[in-house]
């Protein structure tokens, strides 16, 4: 534990302990976890059965020592309990989620179970599905996740998964260097030849969707063994072969979807287009189970309705791509949204009410880019919003203990954040905020908007960010899809379909009201989940890994100073300083304070019959009575000083 918090004793001291192998640091109630992008040999069973039972303190800090302790907690008062799990892209997230579920797997009662191996399997699976090579990290996840694992008398009887803003643009762009989601490469290098002439599939870098990084293969990962091993897991988690199948034709319609083209064409002095290619249209109207002319429609032109009247206007080319690309996105977000129900139907069986859960959040960190659009905002909203949580909970923390020590203290408040992005996130923000001290107002010759976010000062570009907000599917491609002949297919677009369109309110009265057609926009429905996440997070006993990434160039034990400094402001874990600051933030233990500073008694003598606390009160006397308020006696076991370099001094000399 660190007694003094300040950034420069953080950093010290968590880059002695890195080049000296201890990754794992705690920093108040907090634990910090370097990369060391090397795999130690602490992970083991024999680690697992060291830290089990055992408090956080009692060993060295480690991962498991709060897996350890927040388990205990569960079984002892059942209690939900709740890892938040948090650092920039390639810092560790996913490993340290990875890690706490084969803890819990490892300790749980039941020991290994269908259930238990079916939650394990669900990983590798939506790894596929929801993970990417990217520039910081070669398996990245592109999308937040919250797992909580459900207990009944100390073993795990089911776990839910709910997900977050999965990165569609992904599906239709990647960055030079990147790659599309795993899934689609793993299928290509897994499946027997005959298999994919089966869906009309040929090698990766004829795809546009999968080639525009410029390399399709990765050299940390194997894409036929991977492919395999969701093989494996489609077979625990009890996957029929019809929704095996379904799941391959929608990737395929998605590749097939990016290779279609389109010429220019003019009519009537109008810019339009013609479809340039009909085999893929022919393939993805097969492999969907739709009639050949749906595409056509959809892709060349938009249907507006009038007053009963059907106005079609024909589609310039950008608008035809754009459409193309939304169908994309449309089928592989709703095929992801699916995966996650589905697991969930197969490993949530259980009675809920009667379980306690241990769950844990796998939360994308703060991003600030070169250029920031509207992911980055999405992204630093829920930071800030989760910032507050833990704020709250330091705060409350804080409280109980100058409670239990007696310690009266009333000048210790800790900042809200929460106005610095409220509502300017679910409207169209940069417009009606310019009054706010937290906004900054975008300059004539620049698009972009700048948020005052409790990590610092991000300046966001506007560029498609009303579109990235909408993203959603014509209602008229919505319809065409709901008439899919394969069940699954059509189930998928009737769900969304029911889910903005014709939403219905039970109001108090009883009566049902019908709402206007509206679609939410993509913040909104964010922000919605993300309310609700922080309401059920609130009901549960939270703990915090902040994990740091040590360099930019994934290198083993390389601490560079600079890189981790910003992370520090960005976790939060500075804002923690703050509010401790502001109380009593250096607590000393009785004996450790007498020992240190009877110096100052200059040989006064100290009565056998003298309590501890008599002691040091002696001690503090002899400091000038204006810094009576710099300090304070703990009912049990310690002293409280203010942080105050002047005492400090004094002392120290
Ligand atoms: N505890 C660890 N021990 C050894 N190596 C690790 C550890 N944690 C992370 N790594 C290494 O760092 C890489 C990146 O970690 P990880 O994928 O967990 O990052 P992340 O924070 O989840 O990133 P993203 O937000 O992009 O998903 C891993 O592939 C692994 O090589």
């Amino acid at each position: 534990y660190f007694s003094v918090l300040d950034e420069r004793t953080i950093l010290e001291n968590l880059d002695a302990r890195y080049s000296n192998d201890q990754i794992y640091t705690y920093c108040g109630s907090i634990l910090v976890s370097v990369n060391p992008y090397h795999m130690f040999n602490i992970y083991g069973l024999d680690m697992v059965k060291r830290y089990e039972g055992q408090p956080i303190g009692a060993l060295p800090p480690h991962l498991f020592a709060i897996s350890s302790t927040a388990y205990g907690r569960m079984m002892k008062n059942t209690e939900n309990q709740v890892i938040v799990i948090s650092g920039e892209s390639g810092a560790g997230k996913t490993e340290a989620t990875k890690l706490t579920m084969q803890y819990l797997a490892a300790v749980n009662r039941s020991g290994s179970s269908t259930i238990t191996e079916q939650i394990l399997e669900a990983n590798p699976l939506l790894e596929s599905f929801g993970n990417a090579k990217t520039i910081r990290n070669d398996n990245s996840s592109r999308f937040g996740k919250y797992i909580e694992v459900f207990f009944k008398q100390g073993s795990i009887v089911g776990a839910r998964t709910s997900e977050y803003l999965l990165e569609k643009s992904r599906i239709v762009t990647q960055a030079p260097e990147e790659r599309n989601y795993h899934v689609f490469y793993e299928m290509l290098a897994g499946m027997s030849g005959d298999r994919r002439k089966q869906f009309g599939l040929t090698s990766p870098e004829k795809y546009f969707y999968l080639n525009q990084g410029g390399s399709c293969t990765l050299s940390s990962r194997d894409d036929s063994d991977s492919y395999r091993m969701l093989c494996d897991a489609f077979q625990v988690l009890n996957f029929s072969r019809q929704e095996e199948e379904t799941i391959h034709k929608i990737l395929a319609a998605v590749l097939h979807c990016g290779n279609i083209f389109f010429k220019r064409i003019m009519v009537d002095n109008h810019d339009t287009v013609e479809m340039g290619s009909s085999a893929e249209v022919k393939w993805i109207s097969h492999l969907l189970e739709l009639s050949d002319d749906w595409l056509k429609q959809a892709l060349t032109q938009k249907v507006t309705e009038t007053k009963g009247d059907r106005v079609l206007t024909p589609y310039n080319i950008d608008q035809a791509l754009d459409s193309r690309d939304a169908i994309s996105k449309a089928l592989y977000s709703r095929l992801f949204t699916w995966l996650v129900e589905r697991i969930n139907m197969i490993v949530c069986r259980a009675e809920r009410e009667k379980s306690s859960s241990l769950a844990v959040l796998d939360i994308f960190g703060f991003e600030d880019f070169h250029v920031n659009s509207f992911e980055q905002l999405c992204i630093n909203y829920a930071n800030e919003t989760l910032q507050f949580f833990f704020n709250q909970h330091v705060f409350r923390l804080e409280q109980k203990e100058y409670a239990k020590e007696k310690i009266e203290w009333s000048n210790i408040d800790f900042q809200d954040n929460q106005p610095a992005t409220d509502n300017s996130f679910l409207e169209k923000c940069h417009f009606h905020h310019s009054d706010n001290g937290l906004y900054g107002k975008p300059r004539m010759s620049h698009p972009e908007f700048h948020v005052n976010h409790y990590a610092g000062k991000i300046k966001y570009s506007v560029l498609h960010f009303l579109e990235k907000n909408k993203d959603t599917l014509r209602s008229d491609v919505v319809e065409l899809l709901c008439e899919s002949k394969n069940k699954m297919i059509a189930q998928m677009f009737k769900e969304m379909r029911d889910r903005f369109i014709n939403k219905t309110l039970n109001k108090a009265t009883g009566r049902f009201v019908t709402m206007k057609p509206r679609t939410p926009t993509v913040a909104a429905n964010f922000s919605e989940s993300l309310l609700s996440l922080i309401d059920t997070m609130s009901r549960c006993n939270p703990y915090f890994v902040r994990c740091i990434k040590p360099n930019n160039d994934k290198a083993p034990m390389s601490f560079e100073r600079s890189v981790v400094l910003d992370q520090l402001r960005y976790t939060g874990m500075l804002e923690t300083i703050r509010i401790r600051k502001m109380g009593f933030p250096v607590r000393v233990k009785f004996h450790h304070f007498i020992e240190r500073y009877r110096c100052v008694l200059r040989g006064e003598r100290i009565h056998v019959n003298h309590l501890p606390t008599d002691v040091c009160l002696m001690i503090l006397k002899t400091q000038p009575s204006h810094l009576v308020h710099l300090y304070r006696i703990g009912a049990t076991k310690k002293s409280y000083v203010r942080e105050d370099n002047m005492v400090k001094q004094k002392w120290t000399n």
